[in-house]
């Protein structure tokens, strides 16, 4: 019976197939513009709302008119354009309303509900609007209960593709693609299925006969309606994912820029050789510390460190080598300290170590004697390398960051300055000696551009005969208000402040253009001996600049005699032997200095190319009757060094005693306080003109050690 009121419906299978691809490349292209639309600038946002609507609209649209001709009735169907074209409008609209809702940074329940129910009415609108259109008659009949499954499913699937785009937009890059493409099946068959379940609340009386009979052919208007609605949400998602991948070369910019703007700021805070903390990230830190230790009511230890016999390794090996050691040792005192403990590089070879929580004095000197022993095993393949440390505790040494450094400061340099490769806590005494010394070094600084620095000379003499053999050239400093100052007191200042290089060239110069004028005067100016710093021997431009300063001058090569340190040798050993070959071929003999007060002495010497050596005043000082071995010491010295080829010069003869002695123990020259002291250039000019040791009672000189008999020895 019902077979005979209604026209028997059917669908063609490959409509309906194109029918529901277009509605899942729908819901495809609804979930990637949520996407979008959530990552763009606000102010593109409307835009993509717009154009995604209208895509989104189109396919939804699209899918419903597909759907709508693969339905096979027994008349000739064709459509009205208005309705159809409201019916588009229709889907547009319910496309804007969801796009915009997934504008939202989140999705409330109200919204979503509301959301829905107008997505919902906004497609069932479309869908019944698209079967108005149908120019038939009589018009269709509708089951209700079919319409009412139809708004459900509209309902249901709205609500559903919303509440996914949210869910998907929370989720990881990971098989997001995979899920997106899950979610638009089950969107596209929510798209499909309301409009089948409303398409089965459709039916059609048998008396129904088309309005018109003119149209198009529905085969080819489903196939122009499905290839221009697939060309166009393919468009959509080709602009989406051109977009999408200039978010991403964007958003990897961005990155880019960010790690680049974090190396900033690391490397700001950072020493670029050893990546330790600098002296900025050092004092934010200490300063927190401070904070901290003040609201606990504790305290903290600050070590600061100096490395010893660094200078010399990176003259002596190269500054690479320098480097490599400096990294060594940042690593070991990394492996030493506690991971929240900060270790900074104050530049060069000074570090400062701030702890965390180490305060008793056990526990800071346990530290600093760990700190040590790292230091000299990093420093296993640099012999020689070792640490002297300071170290002051918050809020006893001091209260602010500045203070604390600069307290442990002052007591790594007293360790320094009283022995090295050892510790030592800050005490108050500590503040005079480095406020002299930061004194005197600006001071130095201003005599090197003037006359201060002058040379003395003191003669040296033959034994064989008592001539005049030479005279050791002996800087002095005249301080305006400290009077005279000794080497003993500057020149290891000097060394430190790095001002030993200008010294050295004002000394030189000033015993070369002494020897200019001696002579300029008629003057036979004896060789002078000019002593070099320890850190400078093996400074391969030293050669260089001595020549500078005999050409200058116009001086011969051997007017000179150039002293080194018996330790210096020893430590740079290839270096230095490199240096004195050098001077050996420029024609300048060179004397080693305090000989016997190094270590292993000997066994180097046969490899120096040296002519001379002097034999250290404390060997001759204890010579005489009491101590005969001391005697039998020097005496072994002179044969090794005649059997070397070397003259030896005994230093520090005081008494007649002891000229006795280096007389008959065979030294070759002798100089001492017994003959004279260093006296200045004028006054030792007296001396030039060949005359022998006690001649003219040179030591009745207020320069000679007072109480010292006159009496020429017995040579000969
Ligand atoms: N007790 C005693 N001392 C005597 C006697 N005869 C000489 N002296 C002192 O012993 C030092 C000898 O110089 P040195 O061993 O090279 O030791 C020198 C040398 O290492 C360094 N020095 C001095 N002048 C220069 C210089 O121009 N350049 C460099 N680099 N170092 C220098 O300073 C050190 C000390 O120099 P000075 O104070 O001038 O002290 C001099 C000299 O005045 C003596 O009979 N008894």
């Amino acid at each position: 019976m019902h077979a005979a009121r209604f026209l028997t419906q059917s669908y063609q299978p490959g409509l309906v197939l194109l029918s529901i691809a277009v509605a899942i490349l729908a819901g495809y292209a609804a979930l990637d513009l949520v996407n979008r639309v959530h990552a763009a600038q606000r102010r593109y946002a409307w835009i993509w709302i717009a154009a995604g609507a209208v895509t989104l609209g189109s396919g939804i649209w699209s899918m419903h008119f597909i759907g709508m001709l693969a339905l096979i009735l027994p008349i000739h169907m064709s459509y009205a354009v208005w309705p159809t074209a409201l019916s588009w409008l229709m889907a547009v609209a319910a496309s804007a309303v969801a796009l915009r809702l997934a504008c939202r940074t989140q999705l409330d329940r109200g919204p979503w509900f509301a959301g829905s129910a107008f997505m919902a009415l906004g497609i069932v609108s479309m869908h019944y609007t698209g079967m108005y259109a149908m120019e038939i008659t009589p018009g269709i009949v509708y089951d209700p209960v079919w319409v009412a499954l139809s708004v459900l499913v509209a309902l249901v699937g709205s609500a559903a593709a919303l509440g996914l785009s949210f869910a998907l937009r929370g989720l990881s890059r990971r098989f997001l693609r995979v899920r997106k493409c899950i979610a638009a099946v089950f969107m596209g068959i929510a798209i499909a299925g309301m409009h089948y379940s409303g398409m089965a609340a459709a039916e059609f009386p048998a008396a129904t006969h088309a309005l018109t009979t003119v149209g198009v052919e529905k085969s080819w208007l489903a196939l122009l309606i499905s290839s221009l609605s697939v060309v166009l949400l393919s468009a959509t998602l080709l602009a989406a994912a051109l977009d999408r991948r200039l978010e991403t070369q964007t958003a990897e910019l961005v990155a880019s820029l960010q790690e680049a703007n974090e190396q900033l700021r690391h490397s700001s805070y950072h020493d670029a050789l050893t990546n330790l903390a600098n002296r900025k990230l050092l004092g934010e830190r200490i300063s927190h510390e401070i904070q901290r230790a003040s609201r606990r009511g504790s305290g903290f230890a600050l070590f600061y460190l100096d490395l010893d016999g660094f200078k010399q390794l990176n003259d002596h090996l190269g500054h690479q080598a320098g480097d490599e050691a400096l990294e060594r040792v940042a690593n070991a005192m990394r492996e030493t300290v506690r991971d929240n403990d900060t270790i900074a590089r104050m530049g060069g070879d000074e570090f400062v170590v701030l702890t965390a929580e180490v305060e008793a004095a056990a526990d800071i000197d346990m530290l600093a004697n760990r700190l040590l022993t790292a230091i000299r095993e990093a420093g296993e393949t640099a012999p020689g390398l070792s640490a002297s440390i300071g170290w002051a505790r918050f809020p006893d040494h001091g209260q602010t960051a500045q203070a604390l450094v600069t307290a442990a400061d002052r007591a790594m340099y007293w360790a320094k300055t009283h022995g090295k490769n050892s510790y030592v806590g800050y005490r108050a005494e500590m503040a005079c000696q480095a406020r002299d010394e930061f004194h005197l070094r600006r001071e130095l600084g201003k005599a090197l551009e003037t006359e201060a620095i002058t040379v003395y000379y003191q003669p040296k003499y033959r034994t064989s005969d008592g001539t005049l053999s030479g005279a050791e050239a002996l800087v002095r400093w005249h301080h305006p208000q400290l009077g005279l100052i000794t080497p003993d007191r500057f020149i290891p200042l000097a060394e430190r402040s790095g001002q030993i290089d200008q010294l050295e060239r004002v000394i030189l110069d000033n015993v070369c253009r002494q020897i200019r004028d001696w002579r300029a005067s008629g003057l036979t100016a004896p060789r002078i001996s000019v002593n070099l710093s320890a850190a400078r021997v093996s400074d391969p431009q030293l050669p260089d600049m001595v020549q500078r300063h005999l050409d200058r001058h116009g001086i011969e090569p051997q007017a000179l005699l150039l002293e080194i340190t018996e330790s210096v040798s020893i430590k740079g050993m290839q270096e230095t032997i490199g240096t004195l070959e050098r001077f050996a071929r420029m024609g300048i003999d060179v004397a080693l200095d305090d000989f016997g007060t190094g270590h292993s002495s000997l066994s180097y010497l046969e490899q120096l190319p040296i002519q001379q050596l002097k034999i250290d005043r404390s060997f001759i000082r204890d010579l005489g009757p009491a101590m005969p071995q001391q005697a039998a010491i020097v005496s072994s010295i002179v044969t090794l060094a005649h059997n070397l080829g070397l003259d030896v010069v005994a230093e520090g003869v005081e008494t007649e005693e002891q000229l006795h002695y280096v007389v008959e123990l065979g030294c070759d020259e002798m100089q001492g306080y017994l003959f004279s002291r260093a006296v200045p250039a004028d006054r030792f000019e007296r001396l030039l003109g060949g005359m022998r040791y006690g001649e003219r009672g040179l030591n009745r000189s207020p320069d000679a050690a007072p109480a010292m008999p006159a009496r020429a020895p017995e040579f000969g």
